[in-house]
């Protein structure tokens, strides 16, 4: 059964390395006081193991199951993306423990993997092959890119010549063209130019709904409403509130209008 589950899962980012530690002492003081001071954004800053560290994410514990739709919210620095990141196994991180159960595909980049020296359609072919997809599944997959894209002649020739919204038709059209059990979506996946918004969307709505899971950061609050039956509200790394969609966001929005 598709699941993600964290038990008391931690993730730190060291400030300072090296052997400097005169310099490291003041320059954490001074990151420490300001810090304390205002600190509306970001993860804790201590120390651990005698390095300054960012704590991005702190005691983090949520099991989500097949069938939900999870919104991660907070403020700037809260955690989202490293949490994000975490599940896809971009970053690894040995406090607590992290468990996927099912394949997992992230919307956090359209344009990672692409070679520029390449054209639009080796690209895609190169795509196909890290995905360890056979020759058949590959050759519908450069149908489905090539019909999406709409990149005419474009698509035999490379990359680089491409201009910036060309690169996200491919990008985008590649990155959604696998069907994952779990999908992570950053929020500006979502955004696209006019005439190619439409179909953009029904694209990931029709991904979002083959999907036994989706995780999706976002500040846009109605998209949450709209897109989520879960929400995990981050506060400087740790969770602050866990629950249904309506109830936490609307938390959300009052601790917004309240000031905390
Ligand atoms: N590559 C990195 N190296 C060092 N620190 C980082 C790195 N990425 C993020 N951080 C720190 O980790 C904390 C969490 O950042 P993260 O990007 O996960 O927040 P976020 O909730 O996604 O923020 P935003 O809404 O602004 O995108 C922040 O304090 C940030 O400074």
């Amino acid at each position: 059964m598709t699941q993600i589950r964290l038990t008391r899962f931690g993730l730190s980012y060291p400030i300072y390395s090296g052997n400097a530690r005169s310099l490291k002492k003041t320059l954490f003081r001074n990151v420490r006081q300001n810090i304390k001071k205002i600190s509306p954004v970001g993860g804790e800053v201590v120390m651990e193991n005698n390095v300054a560290v960012v704590r991005a994410l702190h005691e983090i514990t949520f099991t989500i199951h097949a069938g939900e739709r999870v919104g991660l919210i907070g403020h700037n620095g809260a955690g989202k993306s490293t949490l994000l990141r975490a599940i896809a196994g971009i970053f690894e991180s040995s406090q607590g423990d992290l468990h996927i159960q099912g394949d997992v595909h992230s919307l956090l980049d359209a344009g990672a993997g692409m070679n520029p020296d390449l054209t639009g359609r080796e690209n895609i072919r190169l795509y196909a092959a890290s995905l360890g997809y056979s020759r058949q599944v590959s050759q519908s997959l450069e149908q489905d890119v090539e019909a999406f894209a709409e990149l005419g002649a474009f698509l035999d020739m490379p990359v680089r010549l491409y201009s910036a919204g060309m690169g996200v038709r491919l990008g985008f059209a590649l990155a959604t063209a696998p069907r994952p059990d779990i999908l992570l979506m950053d929020e500006w996946f979502m955004a696209g130019d006019q005439g190619f918004h439409e179909r953009a969307e029904q694209r990931l709505h029709s991904l979002v709904d083959h999907a036994d899971i989706l995780v999706l950061t976002s500040h846009e609050l109605h998209v949450l409403r709209k897109w989520c039956t879960r929400i995990i509200w981050l506060e400087h790394g740790r969770m602050r509130m866990d629950g249904p969609a309506k109830d936490i966001l609307d938390a959300y929005e009052a601790a917004a209008s309240n000031g905390n």
